[in-house]
């Protein structure tokens, strides 16, 4: 299944990045061309997938609503930046709103990618936003980031965001349907390619090196980056062209484009980032039937847990302690150590009373824990 169509069908969970080149024309945002989108995602949502949206476009609506001319300084995009992030937003939330879904806006930086606990919080809204039926709507914070920690481009953030949500899919909307043997906007000759099962320096190369055609704009270098990242955590990704009306049914329709395969899966690479975990927050020690659950690939219920150990957040990765204290699985808890004191030993059912407000029944997903 090599083809863009067959891997969005396949998909569970989508990240789309839509670049300010698609979104914005002159001053202002393609209203109609937005509204096919929002039919579009709201499409995939009718057939199940959960799907974010990684939207650019602040800086060029807040540089027409500021009258600032096109500039290299970062002050002026970060000004930009504050005063079109609200246009921006405004306009896909009146577009979402039309094809009945809520919208919510998440505003990201690298050091929220970077740092575990940042990571798991932003994970965990997008989790909820997700559930609840909502579209989150992501963007680099521009303004409150730095030249030396910025990522400046959205292609490499989208990819960061599709893996928050393990995404099974990284669909790149470009103002080209995907990648050529060099820039075909120069040459005229370039050759597209539909596959890409690995990136080499080959494929680097096609994407424009130092002093080629890709400088300055990011152009496919960042897109190249930004498979290579999702490649690793077991995402595909597909560089296609998004200017015309429903680019996404387009794709779905088998519209032409470059697919990069994944290697592995996201699952799998989720649980090799858990079990990789250098220092875990803290254990809890599980009773013989609980050992037994968990082989049997179940997932660890208050009921089986004798002992807590540490002082630890929600979402932080634990030791799991068969009886005679072997380590015998690793995962994210749901619950922060004090909570996890107060329902150990506790039927599902009971957890709300014990607690005084309802919670997960599992202390550690199924989906979150990892056999050692
Ligand atoms: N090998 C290549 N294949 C396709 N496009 C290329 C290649 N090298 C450079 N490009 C350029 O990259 C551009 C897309 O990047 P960019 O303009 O940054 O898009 P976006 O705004 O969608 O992020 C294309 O229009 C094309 O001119
Ligand atoms: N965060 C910036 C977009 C940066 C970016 O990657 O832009 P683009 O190459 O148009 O996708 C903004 O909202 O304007």
């Amino acid at each position: 299944m090599n083809d863009a169509a067959g891997r969005i069908a396949a998909a569970r969970r989508v990240t789309v990045k839509i670049g300010s080149s698609l979104l914005i024309e002159g001053e202002d945002v393609r209203r109609a061309w937005l509204d096919s989108v929002a039919e579009d995602l709201a499409a995939l949502r009718a057939a199940g997938k959960h799907t974010v949206v990684v939207s650019s476009g602040a800086v060029a609506l807040g540089r027409g609503k500021l009258g600032l001319k096109r500039s290299a300084r970062l002050d002026l995009k970060q000004a930009a930046a504050a005063a079109g992030q609200p246009r921006l937003m405004a306009a896909w939330e009146a577009a979402m709103a039309r094809a009945g879904i809520p919208t919510a806006q998440l505003l990201l930086t690298v050091e929220d990618t970077e740092s575990r606990r940042r990571w798991l919080n932003a994970r965990a809204t997008m989790e909820v936003l997700l559930r609840e039926g909502a579209l989150p709507v992501v963007n680099e914070n521009d303004s409150v980031a730095t030249e030396e920690l910025r990522y400046g481009d959205n292609d490499r953030l989208s990819a960061r965001v599709a893996q928050m949500i393990r995404s099974d899919v990284l669909i790149l909307l470009s103002d080209v349907d995907g990648l050529y043997t060099a820039d075909p906007s120069r040459e005229p000759g370039a050759e597209h390619l539909p596959f890409l099962d690995a990136i080499d320096e080959t494929i680097e190369g096609f994407a424009g090196g130092a002093g080629s055609a890709g400088v300055g704009t990011g152009g496919m270098r960042t897109k190249i980056a930004a498979a290579r990242i999702a490649r690793g955590f077991g995402c595909a990704t597909i560089i296609a062209h998004g200017h015309a009306a429903n680019p996404l049914r387009a794709l779905q329709h088998g519209a032409r484009a470059t697919v990069i395969a994944a290697s592995g899966s996201p699952a799998g690479a989720y649980k090799q980032w858990i079990a990789g975990t250098l220092e875990p927050a803290g254990s809890v020690t599980i009773d013989e039937g609980a050992v037994r659950a968990l082989a049997g690939g179940k997932s660890l219920l208050p009921a089986g847990v004798r002992a807590v150990g540490g002082v630890f957040e929600r979402g932080v990765c634990l030791r799991v302690l068969d009886p005679a204290g072997r380590e015998v699985a690793r995962g994210l808890s749901a619950y922060t150590s004090a909570e996890a004191q107060a329902i150990a030993g506790c039927v599902s059912a009971a957890i709300a009373e014990r607690l005084g407000y309802s919670g997960p029944d599992e202390l550690i997903h199924r989906d979150d824990l990892v056999l050692v």
